[in-house]
C-alpha cells in the first residue's frame, strides 16, 4: 500500500481526492491536513462517513514525511511552495493541485500571482501534469504540476489542432463557464448564494492567470507561438466547465477532417472523448472525462469542450498522475 496525505484536507479537491482513493486498491489516506479542524475527516466531509476514518491533524512536513509516502497538495497558490520544498526533501512525492509549479518563468509568476517565487529553481524543471500530453514525463517524477481546470479543458481542446497546424495559433478565443466550485470552499463574497444564483457573470476579463499557463503549454506542446484571448464566467451551478472556442482555420478544411484531427489524437486515449453531439456539462459531472467536439461555422473552426473541474479538472487527473508516479494502471480508481 502507498501511504497517501491529503494537504488542505477540508476543501473541495480535497475531498474529490479522498473520495476516488477510497476506491483505491493500492493507497491509503495515512493524513489528512487542516489548520483548522480536528475531529475525523467525516464531521467536515459527511459523505465520507465511514470511507476515510483518520482525523484531520495539522503536522510540520516532517511528521507528514514519517507517515505518507506520496502526498496531495490541495492548497491555495502560495501555501503550496511552502511547504512542499520540505516534503520533497524527505522523499515524500508529490502531485500539486495549485499552480504554484505549473509556470516555467518566475518572473511571469510573479506578475501573474503578485508575490515572489520561494522555490524558483523548480520551475522549468517540474513537469506539467497532462497525461494527454506529457505522460511520458509524469513517470517517475517525484513532483507533478497538476493543471487548472479551465486550462485543462481549453488545453485538451486546442492541442490537436494546433499540433495539425489546422488552426491559427495568434487568432484563438476562449468563452470558458464555471460552475461555482471552481472558486474552491473557502469562503468569497462572490461566491455566496445570493450573489451568484440566477445570475451569469464574466470575471477578470483580459487578466486571468489561466491565459498565460494556457499559451506556455500550448506554444511548448505544439512548437508555435500561441496566443489566447481568455474570458471566464461563473455560472450558478455547483461543478463543470463549458469552453466554447473559437479559431480561424491555417488553412482550407473540412469539418470532416477537423473530426477526423481530434479522433486520431485521441483515439489511444481513455479520459478524452471525441463526441459528435453537442457535449453537456451534466454528461461529465463526477466523472474524469473531458469530453469534446468541432463543427465549421462560417469559415471559423468552432470547438466545445466540457469536464468537471473538481474531477478532471483537478482531483481526478491528480488520482491519473498519482498512478503514473506510483507505476499503477493510470484508469485505477478513475472508471
Ligand atoms: N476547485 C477547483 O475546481 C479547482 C481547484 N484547483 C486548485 O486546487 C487547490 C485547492 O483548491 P480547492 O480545494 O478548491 O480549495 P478550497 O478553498 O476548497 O480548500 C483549500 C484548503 O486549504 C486550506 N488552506 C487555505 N489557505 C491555507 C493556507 N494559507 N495555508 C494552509 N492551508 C490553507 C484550507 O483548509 P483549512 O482552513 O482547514 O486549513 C482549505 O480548506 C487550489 O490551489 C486551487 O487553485 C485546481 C483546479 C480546480
Ligand atoms: C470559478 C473560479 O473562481 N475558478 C477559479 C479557477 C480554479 C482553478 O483551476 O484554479 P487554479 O489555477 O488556481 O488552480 C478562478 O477563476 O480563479
Amino acid at each position: 500500500m502507498v501511504r497517501v496525505g491529503v494537504i488542505g484536507g477540508t476543501g473541495y479537491t480535497a475531498l474529490e481526492v479522498m473520495r476516488l482513493l477510497q476506491r483505491h486498491p493500492h493507497a491509503e489516506v495515512t493524513v489528512v491536513t487542516s489548520r483548522s479542524e480536528t475531529g475525523p475527516v467525516s464531521s467536515s466531509h459527511p459523505s465520507l462517513t465511514g470511507q476515510i476514518t483518520v482525523n484531520f491533524t495539522n503536522p510540520d512536513p516532517d511528521e507528514i514525511a514519517e507517515k505518507t509516502d506520496v502526498c496531495f497538495c490541495c492548497l491555495p497558490h502560495k501555501a503550496s511552495m511552502d511547504c512542499i520544498p520540505s516534503l520533497l526533501a524527505s522523499d515524500v512525492r508529490v502531485v500539486d493541485l495549485s499552480a504554484d509549479y505549473r509556470l516555467s518563468d518566475p518572473s511571469v509568476y510573479e506578475k501573474w500571482y503578485g508575490h515572489v517565487h520561494t522555490d524558483p529553481t523548480r520551475l522549468g524543471t517540474t513537469v506539467y501534469g497532462l497525461p494527454e500530453l506529457y505522460r511520458d514525463q509524469i513517470r517517475g517524477q517525484n513532483l507533478v504540476a497538476n493543471p487548472g481546470c479551465y486550462t485543462s479543458t481549453s488545453i485538451l481542446a486546442l492541442a490537436p489542432f494546433l499540433k495539425a497546424d489546422l488552426i491559427d495559433p495568434q487568432a484563438i478565443i476562449i468563452d470558458a463557464k464555471s460552475g461555482v466550485s471552481g472558486a474552491g470552499r473557502s469562503p468569497k463574497v462572490a461566491t455566496l448564494y445570493a450573489e451568484c444564483n440566477e445570475s451569469f457573470s464574466a470575471y477578470s476579463v483580459g487578466n486571468h492567470r489561466h491565459a498565460p499557463e494556457i499559451e506556455q503549454v500550448l506554444s511548448n506542446a505544439s512548437g508555435k507561438s500561441v496566443e489566447v484571448l481568455f474570458t471566464p464566467h461563473l455560472v450558478p451551478m455547483d461543478r463543470g466547465i463549458f469552453a466554447t472556442i473559437y479559431a480561424t482555420p491555417a488553412r482550407d478544411t473540412t469539418e470532416s477532417e477537423l473530426k477526423e484531427a481530434l479522433r486520431a489524437f485521441y483515439s489511444n486515449e481513455k479520459f478524452v472523448r471525441v463526441v459528435d453531439h453537442l457535449p453537456r456539462t451534466k454528461d461529465v459531472a463526477y466523472t474524469n472525462f473531458c469530453d469534446v467536439t468541432v463543427r465549421l461555422v462560417r469559415g471559423r473552426v468552432m470547438i466545445l469542450a466540457v469536464l468537471d473541474n473538481m474531477i478532471k479538472g483537478a482531483a481526478g487527473v491528480a488520482v491519473q498522475n498519482f498512478n503514473l508516479i506510483s507505476d499503477f494502471d493510470e484508469e485505477t480508481a478513475l472508471l
